[in-house]
């Protein structure tokens, strides 16, 4: 429900009274202001508007939540998606996702990572940690659809010298050009892929980058078995003080899945600040064949986010599929109904996944950046309404979102994106035409 005339809400800021929403168990009234910062969160409901600002959204009930955080994705892998199901994470890499990746163009990295911003902010999801390749053209994306990015260059070096300086040059680059940009919602961060991709040297190299640019470091950690043996055999440590000795382990650290982590390096990780990056659908999907030791880590120190990882091994990037996944992969494996409970999962994908990120949102509180999701509490799944944050975590799903609004600029109103067709249409086509390119070789 929305005031007679929204002609040209979308594209910039405006002042905006969003009304009879409920947030956490109250009905209030939030009011941003044309700089995109939440003024006041307060429980007027139900007064007239009298407000002078630009714009009324009546929430009609709605629960209004912080815009939720995607801390591990490979945004341009929408293109994949589909494409590769059903194998082991290391065929499926090096017999159909790299293949295929070597195919890439830049443009293709624009549409796909459009298209993903999409898919996000229809979900509910307002800010992500993208680590990929051609990043320029994922920047262009983030900052024509409005969302929050912190973008890495996939850095992989297997270990060669020479491919090296090329992995240090283009992630030199990529942080220049964002510098560059001046756009405070888009940072960098360097994206060291993995321990059995990167050698000791590129993990050393990328460490001393990011304290040198305060910039963030995204990577993955111990997604299965084999990276832990392999590491032990190659390095003789287990992974987490493996990358502890090349200085990668800090508190801008996001280390994705964290699968197979022992006690040890769950303290590591919590002495040391690491974000570790939850993403069960993808996990469970690959057959990790062991969830992320979430306790343990939660107990230890470590800050605990949410990811959906790329589309080509989920398939979506439904931030709210992706919570009630958690928690409850978390209760099977751990044979425990108590572990991850609503809140803790909710508080994953959005004020962690913020923390994670070292952005200034992640609370719906006066003073922050306006990042606020509007969830339909008339759809059939969410009614009754007993409790906001059970339904949120365990009944609803991207679907429900109304709203999204980032940074104070509404990118979707009552289920409404303009250009969505357009952005879905161009990304069509590009997964056709790259398919196309690599069967022809
Ligand atoms: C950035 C690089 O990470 C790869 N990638 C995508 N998903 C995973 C995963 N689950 N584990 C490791 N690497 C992955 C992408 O295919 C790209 O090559
Ligand atoms: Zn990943």
């Amino acid at each position: 429900m929305t005031s007679d005339d929204m002609d040209g809400i979308f594209g910039k800021n405006h002042s905006l009274l969003i009304t009879n929403v409920v947030v956490d168990t109250k009905k209030v009234d939030i009011v941003i202001d044309e700089k995109g910062i939440i003024t006041s969160v307060g429980e007027m409901a139900g007064k007239a508007w009298k407000g002078d600002e630009d714009f009324l959204i009546d929430g009609n009930g709605a629960l209004a939540l912080p815009g939720l955080v995607n801390t591990h994705t490979h945004a341009a892998m929408t293109l994949l998606r589909g494409y590769a199901d059903d194998m082991i994470l290391q065929d499926w890499l090096s017999q159909k996702i790299w293949p295929l990746e070597a195919h890439l163009k830049p443009e293709d990295i624009y549409w796909a990572t459009k298209l993903a911003c999409i898919e996000m902010i229809r979900s509910g999801t307002t800010a992500f940690n993208d680590m990929y390749f051609m990043m320029d053209q994922a920047a262009k994306a983030v900052n024509e659809t409005g969302i929050r990015a912190v973008l890495s260059y996939g850095f992989i070096d297997l270990f060669n010298a020479e491919k090296r300086e090329a992995e240090c040059k283009a992630t030199e680059n990529l942080a220049a050009h964002i510098k560059s940009l001046d756009n405070p919602r888009i940072t960098a961060a360097v994206g060291p892929h993995a321990i059995y991709t990167v050698s000791p040297e590129g993990l050393k190299w990328c460490a001393e980058f990011a304290q040198q640019q305060k910039i963030g470091i995204h990577i993955h950690l111990s997604e299965t078995e084999k990276e832990v043996t392999d590491c032990v055999a190659t390095h003789g440590k287990r992974p987490a003080a493996h990358l502890d000795s090349c200085g990668i382990l800090t508190p801008r650290t996001v280390a994705a899945h964290c699968c197979w982590l022992d006690d040890a390096e769950c303290r590591l990780l919590g002495e040391r600040g690491v974000s570790a990056a939850h993403n069960p659908v993808s996990n469970m999907k690959l057959a990790t064949n062991r969830a992320m030791p979430y306790a343990d880590l939660k107990a230890a120190g470590a800050n605990t986010c949410l990811g959906t990882d790329g589309c080509a091994s989920n398939n979506n990037l439904d931030m709210l599929e992706e919570m009630k996944v958690a928690a409850i992969l978390q209760k099977f494996f751990w044979n425990n109904p108590t572990v991850l409970p609503a809140p803790e999962a909710l508080a994953m994908a959005s004020a962690n996944g913020a923390k994670a990120l070292g952005l200034p949102t992640g609370r719906l509180v006066a003073g922050v950046p306006a990042d606020i999701i509007l969830v339909s509490n008339r759809d059939a799944c969410n009614i009754p309404l007993h409790n906001a944050t059970s339904n949120l975590v365990y009944s609803t799903n991207g679907g429900s979102v109304e709203t999204t609004i980032c940074n104070g600029r509404v990118l979707m109103l009552d289920r409404g994106i303009p250009d969505e067709a357009y952005v879905l249409n161009g990304a069509a086509e590009a997964a056709v035409a790259l398919v196309e390119r690599a069967q022809s070789g």
